[in-house]
């Protein structure tokens, strides 16, 4: 079993050692300075880690070479049932865009009139350039 997971800034792959034991123990791997470069991008690393990414990374199918290297990552282990085994997505914070509280009538009204006006100056100046012409 392979689990990602992510501590602060720093990208954490997780990957069983023993699954046969009462306690399942996964290995921890921090993949922070590998997100560069891994051959399957960062993206699909980032999108594993803070969960089992066991399944992510067997669909895969990496080489044994890949596995070796794994080595170089691992940081320890983590009890299985700690382990989610999907990720909730947050999305992050939308910035309020309406910094000065202009209130939202006036906005409204505001979008309403802007285009009537510039339509209303258009008219005019076609009426004004034909009578005088
Ligand atoms: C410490 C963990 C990992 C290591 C050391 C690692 C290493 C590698 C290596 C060496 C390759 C080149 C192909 C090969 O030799 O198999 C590769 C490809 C790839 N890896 Fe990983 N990988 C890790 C984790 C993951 C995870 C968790 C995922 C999925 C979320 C993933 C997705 C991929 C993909 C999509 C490719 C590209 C396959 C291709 O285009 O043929 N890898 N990885």
């Amino acid at each position: 079993m392979i689990a990602l997971a992510v501590k602060a800034s720093v990208a954490l792959d997780i990957i069983n050692s023993s699954a046969s034991t009462h306690l399942s123990l996964n290995k921890v791997y921090d993949v922070t300075k590998f997100l560069e470069d891994h051959p399957g991008g960062d993206e699909v690393l980032l999108s594993a880690t803070g969960k089992d990414a066991s399944d992510d990374f067997e669909d895969v199918g990496h080489s044994s070479s890949a596995r070796a290297m794994m080595d170089e990552f691992y940081v320890g282990d983590v009890d299985t049932t700690t382990v989610p085994t999907k990720t909730q997505y947050i999305a992050p914070k939308q910035p309020h865009y309406n910094q000065d509280k202009t209130s939202e009538f006036v906005i409204k009204l505001l979008q309403f009139l802007v285009p009537l006006v510039i339509l209303g100056v258009a008219v005019g100046i076609r009426f004004y350039t034909k009578s005088s012409a």
